[in-house]
């Protein structure tokens, strides 16, 4: 299967490997693939390991001054690095004492060789151990994690996180599932982890991502060769991914060129519809109206200035407000209401085949009859559901404490894509680490969102944004990625006390700043 995103499928030149875009995820079982493919490219497994921990004790190094550090190591290679970075610490004259959950016999490849090469005393690792640590290192488990950490592994797992020392995690925080993002049972809390070569999604899907602390991924020399047949996981939102696409305005352009964007809005929660109109503009549409039933035109049309207003008919239909094909970009959702007539309304737009943002209340009012709609979408569409929102279409999530069996993925990534090849649209699954699918099976993950952004109306804004990309002709999954990620960051630069109001005036700040990247 294609990425579809230039930047990953490009070739290197006349048979050289593909060279695998930064941004791309991949999953443990994938890094796995590599891991063993390095080889006969002509790159050894001991060789990846000593850069893996060098990486590791070079990033302790930046971060911390010398102080004790407390290496627990586990029984694979995870632990292996460990030891290599034990060595390395205490080869720059770090106090290194080194912890091994398992026994020392049942070390094996590798990572025995790591410990031989340590050359230093190895002490049982138990929770008491800890003590007196300025630094622990966990090496315990990283990608290998097979199953919910319990008896001694949880308990040390709990001492790690009550100790007062911070922590650098290796690979992943022990316990942390790197497909999913998930845990399983408990996870240790790292203030830095250090991964290898690319990222994985777990480092930015929830809870994940926040056990994380600061993430570094480090380059250790794997071979292209060893990367090349991967088809990742999932990507990173990066310009990279879609600045090609980018609609900026043309010099010889007009505002018709520009596309007009149609928002369709309801009678009550007004501001819902004003504030996706407002987004829709500055992000780029040329025109915007808003299509409003009568009894809200006076209200719209007072507090719009270049936003054009016009009133539906009485029963809300909607051939008039499609009349206009250069009307290009449909959207319907912010402050609609539940009312037996939006439904219609939504399958009306849908309909008319254009390129389409379906949001909110657009979305909810199929709660009882999904495939209603579901049958209606087609691959001009962007949905944009929160968690609850997607739930009513699609099914809830699985609960908190649902005991997933590590890398199989069954997630965000996972429930996104789902939907969005049963819906044949993109989705965009929003939260602080939003997932942009397409039907296709290209998969984003957004990770710039700030908190600030859970915030009444910021949705409506992102609605807006993406519509405004769209009506500016930018395909639909690459402006779903878009309009994420300066949406992300125009949030990102107002800082705390953001309003959703305050949104679309911030675009132009990001849009400048997207300029700014080529
Ligand atoms: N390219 C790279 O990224 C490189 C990564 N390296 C490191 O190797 C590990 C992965 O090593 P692996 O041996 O496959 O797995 P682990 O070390 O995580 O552990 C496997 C070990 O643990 C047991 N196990 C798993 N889950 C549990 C559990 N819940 N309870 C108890 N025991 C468990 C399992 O049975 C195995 O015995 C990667 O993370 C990197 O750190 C390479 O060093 C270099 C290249
Ligand atoms: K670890």
């Amino acid at each position: 299967m294609s990425t579809g995103h230039p930047s990953v499928d490009a070739r290197a030149g006349h048979g050289a490997p593909a060279r695998l875009s930064p941004h791309a995820l991949l999953s443990p079982a994938q890094m796995g693939v590599a891991d063993r493919a390095a080889p006969a490219a002509g790159v050894s497994g001991a060789r990846l390991m000593e850069a893996a921990g060098a990486a590791v004790a070079r990033a302790i190094r930046e971060r911390w001054a010398p102080t004790p550090a407390w290496v627990l190591c586990g029984p694979g290679n995870n632990g292996g690095d460990g030891f290599v970075a034990a060595r390395r610490l205490r080869d720059a004259g770090w106090p290194v004492r080194v912890f091994l959950w398992g026994e020392r016999g049942a070390l094996r490849g590798d990572a025995a060789r790591a410990a031989e090469a340590w050359a230093g005393p190895v002490e049982a690792a138990m929770p008491a151990c800890l003590d007196g640590a300025g630094l622990i290192v966990d090496a315990l488990l990283g990608a290998g994690l097979s199953r919910a950490p319990a008896g001694d592994l949880r308990t040390l797992i709990d001492a790690v996180n009550a100790a007062v020392a911070p922590v650098c995690a290796i690979d992943v925080p022990t316990g942390l599932d790197g497909a999913s993002g998930r845990c399983p049972g408990a996870a240790v809390r790292a203030d830095l982890t250090v991964t290898f070569c690319r990222r994985k999604p777990g480092h930015l899907l929830l809870p994940g991502r926040a056990l994380c602390g600061a993430l570094i991924c480090a380059d250790i020399g794997m071979p292209d060769a060893a990367l090349g047949a991967i088809v990742p996981a999932a990507h990173a939102n990066h310009p990279d991914l879609w600045a090609a696409l980018f609609p900026w305005p043309r010099s010889d352009g007009h505002k018709y060129r520009r596309g007009h964007a149609l928002v369709v809005g309801g009678e009550r929660m007004l501001g819902a519809s004003r504030l996706a109109c407002l987004a829709a503009a500055r992000i780029g549409a040329g025109l915007v109206t808003l299509a409003t039933p009568p009894a809200a035109w006076a209200i719209q049309a007072g507090a719009l200035t270049s936003v054009m207003v016009e009133a539906l008919p009485p029963d809300g239909a909607l051939d008039q407000a499609l009349a206009d094909p250069r009307r290009n970009a449909l959207l319907i959702g912010p402050g609609l209401g539940r009312a037996p007539q939006a439904g219609r309304q939504v399958l009306d737009l849908l309909t008319a085949g254009r390129p389409c943002v379906l949001d909110a209340d657009a979305l909810s009012v199929f709660a009882a009859r999904p495939a209603a709609l579901l049958d209606a979408l087609h691959g001009l569409c962007v949905l944009t559901p929160h968690e609850g929102e997607f739930a009513r279409l699609f099914g809830p999530a699985p609960g908190a404490g649902d005991d997933a069996t590590p890398g199989t993925e069954d997630d965000k990534l996972r429930r996104a894509r789902a939907a969005a090849r049963r819906g044949g649209a993109v989705v965009v699954l929003k939260g602080a680490d939003t997932v942009i699918a397409a039907p296709d099976g290209r998969c984003v993950i957004n990770d710039n969102a700030p908190p600030t952004l859970a915030t009444a109306g910021s949705g409506d804004v992102l609605a807006g944004c993406v519509a405004g990309l769209l009506a500016a002709g930018m395909p639909a999954f690459e402006a779903a990625c878009a309009a994420v990620w300066l949406h992300g960051l125009a949030a990102d630069r107002l800082g705390p006390g953001l309003l959703a109001e305050d949104l679309p005036g911030a675009l132009p700040g990001a849009l400048a700043v997207l300029a700014g990247m080529d």
